[in-house]
């Protein structure tokens, strides 16, 4: 590395750019301002995907929207993530960062104006799949654009930033959902329009905010990516780094070669395969441990934990996802102090045992499971009369458990089909209307009663407490500095494509999983998942912490699964 420190810029060049503007100690406001702006991205990426919950609440009541359509418009939005995040890949490397989200924000206008404007549901999956196109160019850029912008010493906590403004997007989702959700008329289209706000408030930004100085530097615009720098930096010592980042581009060219397609050039050339590996790997395993289960059912779980009021049950949500939220803050904290390597192992352990916890918590949930004692006789002839005890009723997605309760004892209990329009209530019998009332039935659709709720609940805190500040924030920032630059904008479509992919199949199969596998074991599983990547985290991510990211390609030279904790 001494060598490629030492190249500078020859004269002549230098002489022709002239010098770096001076900001002083401005310049570290300047990467602030940055960082902000590009992580709007991050808070668009949050709210769009966090706000579709409370709207399908007044959706499906105002649409009279299928099992299918709800399906179709929440999942529309990340399978459209996935595929534009791939594609990213190529704009990012053709059109630079600024460009790609610039365009990201204009088409999140878009989809915003769409949906709060959608007169009918085709409409609404037009602009579902719209910010979905946004989220995924959003999500591999502005993590690339921080790292590339930011000084070493900074960078992975800018870059963790980003996913606190994902978590906060979600948190302000959720209130959101709350407050709209007395406005049972068209209460949804404020819910999915206002992100329009964040989005055009990038675009402004960005039109006058300068492209990444690396970008620029490889595409030849050496005086702009010059400027650029100095711009950034103030008046600290530029030429250094830009001599540094020269170089590397140069080096990097002769090592890796500069023709033909850029993944065949990762998966041919050591360094960067293994790179892409770890990249894709942590994506992988931060869905893998169930984070948007976690966030997509909170709802429910609550319920379990006694909570029986639905509005009561929206405001508890919004407070999981505050706490995911405070508690990336913690990441943002312990980033720089404690490393990449030592906070995702970290993370990851407590992740395991706060799942286990979980799946403990609804382990005892199932074997103390309410019997059934009250067999109603229905015209309707259903399997969900056939059940003994709550448990296989809840579990089955076209059953809920009607009952009564003095204290904490259930009685009168009987298993009713759900009415297919609102599984607020029975399709019939004495909870198909009126539940809620004192002393009246209760009518438990996805939970059953039970007094074990309380390790579940505890299990879902210690969760978010372990998950929020490393296996949240870290697969991003990682992936935003271990790829060499003529592979970073490809390496990171890759690794934000795989999250996307595994974030559908993870929230898709949930329900399946569980019909088949109880909670229980559906959060068993999740626990060996996570144990899974603890060892693969253990053997393969190396520490980047502090060093530049020309730097960081070396780490990768050698036999990856020699590292220490
Ligand atoms: O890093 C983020 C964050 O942890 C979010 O809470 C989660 O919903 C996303 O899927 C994840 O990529």
């Amino acid at each position: 590395m001494g060598s490629r420190r030492q190249r500078k810029m020859d004269d002549g060049e230098r002489s022709l750019i002239g010098p770096p503007a001076s900001g002083g100690d401005a310049s570290m406001w300047f990467v602030y301002v940055l960082a902000a702006f590009s992580a709007l991205g991050g808070l668009l990426f949050g709210y769009d995907t966090g706000v579709v919950s409370g709207a399908m609440l007044l959706l499906k009541k105002e649409m009279n929207l299928s099992a299918l359509w709800q399906e179709l418009l929440v999942s529309s939005t990340v399978g459209a993530a996935a595929i534009s995040a791939l594609i990213g890949g190529f704009l990012n490397g053709w059109l630079g960062r600024r460009i790609c989200i610039l365009v990201s924000s204009f088409i999140f206008s878009i989809g915003g104006v769409i949906l709060s404007v959608a007169p009918d549901k085709v409409v609404l999956l037009v602009g579902r799949i719209t910010v979905g196109l946004g989220i995924g160019i959003a999500s591999m850029t502005v993590p690339v654009y921080i790292a590339e912008v930011s000084p070493p010493h900074l960078r992975g906590q800018l870059v963790t930033i980003n996913c606190l403004f994902i978590t906060g997007g979600q948190f302000i989702a959720s209130v959101v959902d709350g407050a709209f959700s007395y406005l049972s008329h068209d209460g949804w289209r404020y819910m999915l329009g206002l992100s329009v706000l964040p989005a055009f408030l990038q675009f402004v930004g960005f039109i006058f905010l300068p492209e990444s100085p690396r970008w620029l530097l490889q595409n030849g615009r050496s005086q702009e990516a010059y400027q650029v720098l100095g711009r950034i930096r103030g008046r600290q010592n530029v030429e250094e780094e830009y001599d540094a980042i020269r170089a590397n581009i140069e080096e990097e060219e002769k090592e890796a070669g500069s023709g033909g397609l850029v993944i065949l050039r990762i998966l041919s050339h050591g360094p960067t395969r293994r790179a892409l590996i770890v990249g894709c790997g942590l994506q992988m395993f931060q869905q893998l441990s169930g984070i948007n289960t976690v966030m997509y059912y909170s709802a429910t779980i609550l319920q379990m934990a006694g909570v029986r009021d639905d509005k009561q049950a929206i405001w508890l949500a919004a407070a999981t996802s505050a706490s995911n939220f405070v508690f990336t803050l913690v990441g943002v904290w312990l980033v720089e102090r404690v490393g990449r390597r030592r906070l995702t192992l970290g993370s990851l352990l407590g992740t395991g045992l706060s799942l286990a916890l979980l799946a403990v918590g609804f382990l005892l949930t199932a074997l103390n499971s309410p019997p059934i004692t009250f067999h109603p006789v229905h015209s309707q002839n259903s399997t969900c009369t056939q059940y003994r005890s709550c448990e296989p009723c809840m579990l089955n997605p076209d059953c809920g458990f009607c009952y009564r309760e003095n204290g904490t004892q259930v009685f009168d209990s009987s298993c009713i089909p759900v009415n297919q329009a609102s599984t607020d209530h029975a399709a019939w019998g004495r909870c198909s209307n009126q539940t809620g009332v004192p002393s009246g039935p209760m009518w438990a659709y996805n939970y059953c009663p039970t007094s074990y709720s309380w390790i579940v609940l505890v299990g879902l805190i210690f969760y978010l407490a372990f998950f929020a500040p490393g296996m949240g924030p870290m697969p991003w920032t990682v992936n935003s500095e271990i790829y060499p630059l003529w592979a970073r904008s490809t390496g990171n479509a890759c690794s934000a494509g795989v999250n996307w992919i595994f974030n559908v199949l993870v929230s898709l199969t949930f329900l399946h999983v569980a019909q088949f596998l109880t909670y229980y074991g559906a959060f068993f599983l999740y626990t060996g998942l996570v144990f899974l990547g603890l060892l693969f985290v253990l053997g393969c991510l190396p520490e980047t912490q502090g060093l530049q990211l020309e730097d960081i390609e070396s780490l990768f030279k050698s036999n990856v699964l020699s590292h220490r904790i």
